[in-house]
């Protein structure tokens, strides 16, 4: 459990790439779940003028630093990427920082709310962390592509790329207590979220109520 209140049901979402995390987000949050991303609060630790920034500037030097005076993703990727060492190195400043804010944001959820925890590597990470239940979002892999290529303007070459770095279905799968299938239509994930929803609040009101 990432430090969520004991009084709140903790949640992990996951799901492939292009499967549809955000918007299943988008509309758990829409219907009261604090949402937990753990993407986002990995680029927020790191914004100019935080202390994470300063700390990887301090490591890595001003060549990961942009024109615009933001950190460089790409080359600071590249440069981890490249060495176990060095990747280490970012995670002992990025991890720790990372885990503070996410407990904050946890922090912020009403007594008896549900927080959803928003984590791309969930089943890959391996580690149990204590959820109540895990959400996995599914959609073929043909829906995804078709999604990616339409909507992220991303290569099929870069797409299967990204998908064979990840898990399985069949993993990610067997990791769910809930799955959202979005197949469908935004109005079909609509459905699919209200009857998930059903369930978290059941379970919020067998466990911490
Ligand atoms: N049911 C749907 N109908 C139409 N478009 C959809 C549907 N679900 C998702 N999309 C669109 O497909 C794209 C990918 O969805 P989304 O960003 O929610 O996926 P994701 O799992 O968060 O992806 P990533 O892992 O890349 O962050 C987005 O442009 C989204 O608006």
């Amino acid at each position: 459990m990432q430090n969520a209140k004991p009084t709140t049901l903790s949640v992990g979402l996951t799901g492939g790439i292009g499967s549809g995390k955000s918007e299943v987000l988008t509309r758990l949050k829409a219907r009261g779940a604090t949402v937990v991303d753990a993407d986002l609060a990995a680029r927020r630790v790191v914004e100019p003028g935080t202390v994470g920034y300063d700390a990887v500037v301090k490591e890595f030097g001003s060549e990961v630093v942009g024109p615009d005076g933001a950190l460089d993703r790409a080359k600071l990727g590249a440069v981890v990427f490249a060495d176990p060492d060095r990747r280490a190195a970012l995670n002992a400043i990025v991890h720790p920082l990372v885990g503070e804010l996410m407990a904050e944001w946890a922090n912020s959820a009403p007594e008896g709310g549900i927080v959803v925890y928003d984590i791309p590597l969930l089943v890959e990470g391996g580690a149990d962390r204590g959820y109540a239940a895990v959400i996995v979002v599914d959609a073929d892999d043909e829906v995804r592509y078709a999604r990616l290529l339409a909507n992220r303007g991303m290569s099929r070459q870069d797409a299967t790329a990204r998908m064979a770095a990840q898990a399985t279905r069949e993993e990610r799968l067997a990791a769910a207590d809930y799955v959202i299938a979005n197949n469908g239509s935004l109005a079909d994930l609509d459905q699919e979220t209200d009857r998930v929803w059903s369930e978290l609040l059941a379970l919020r009101d067998s466990t911490i109520r």
